[in-house]
């Protein structure tokens, strides 16, 4: 799915991609000091190259409590400013979901306890094929998480699995794309499916996306809701608490191995 003209201001989305740039433009000695070390930190910087994959990311715990690098300087500020307008689109397509799905508008943002979901923003950098000894930016995977929003700087590189072929995203940079995840095809009992994506190095440009993934409160039990299941249709997952779910798969850092196939029943 993508959303065009959305209310985030274009001024906003380069000024975040400008300190992107910026924070990974730092002394790795810098960020090195975010290393991931413990799934749990609530900033996380780690870099690739290995397994064959070029990619450099910073991820941080954005709602309830929000955690920026202090470094640069403003990309606190803006990327509150970001997530915040991120996240009431996130809501609102959510509510459209809820509709499209027969239900009261306000029922994932009830069911899920959106008020004190759970969000994390991911920078990614790739370097462009000229600057990188792999083609791939990250393996296929699938997200946690409700959905995620993307914006990228420049087009090309996402690729989305479609009846077992891979096909090319082409977002315009201020479209936003938006990925179905694990959390809204556990609570759907499959209805929806959470979108199997890669990341391929793009040709051209050094390429950074910004996905904010929209999840159920930490404490959540995620199961297929009674509005999904009957006799012929019975629960498909087990139901767990997110914070469960996102230990599973080591928050999702590199390589984070999804939990979905564990809990299918
Ligand atoms: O960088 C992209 O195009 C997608 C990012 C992504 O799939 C992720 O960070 O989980
Ligand atoms: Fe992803």
């Amino acid at each position: 799915m993508q959303v065009r003209n959305h209310a985030i201001p274009g001024t906003v989305i380069n000024g975040i991609i400008d300190k992107l740039f910026e924070f990974f433009d730092l002394p790795e000695d810098y960020k090195h000091k975010y290393d991931t070390k413990d799934p749990t930190d609530l900033i996380r910087w780690g870099k690739g190259n290995i397994n064959h994959v070029s990619r450099e990311f910073v991820k941080m715990a954005v709602h309830p409590t929000f955690h920026c690098p202090s470094n640069p300087h403003g990309f606190s500020e803006i990327l509150q400013e970001y997530t915040q307008k991120v996240r009431e689109l996130g809501i609102q397509l959510l509510g459209g979901i809820s509709m499209a799905l027969g239900l009261e508008k306000s029922y994932i943002e009830k069911k899920m306890n959106l008020e004190s979901g759970y969000d994390f923003f991911t920078a990614n950098d790739y370097p462009s094929r000229q600057h990188s000894e792999n083609r791939i930016g990250q393996f296929a995977h699938i997200d946690p998480g409700l959905i995620i929003l993307i914006i990228q700087n420049v087009s090309g590189g996402l690729q989305v699995k479609h009846n077992g072929k891979w096909l090319n995203v082409n977002l315009q940079p201020d479209w936003i794309f938006v990925n179905v995840a694990d959390h809204l095809e556990i609570l759907t009992n499959g209805k929806y499916k959470s979108a199997v994506h890669r990341v391929v190095v793009n040709n051209e440009v050094r390429r950074a996306t910004l996905p904010l993934f929209l999840g159920p409160s930490l404490d959540t039990v995620v199961k297929p809701a009674p509005e999904f299941t009957d006799d012929s249709n019975p629960p498909a997952y087990v139901g767990i608490t997110y914070k469960h779910y996102l230990e599973y798969n080591n928050f999702h850092v590199i390589d984070g191995k999804s939990c979905l196939n564990q809990i299918r029943i």
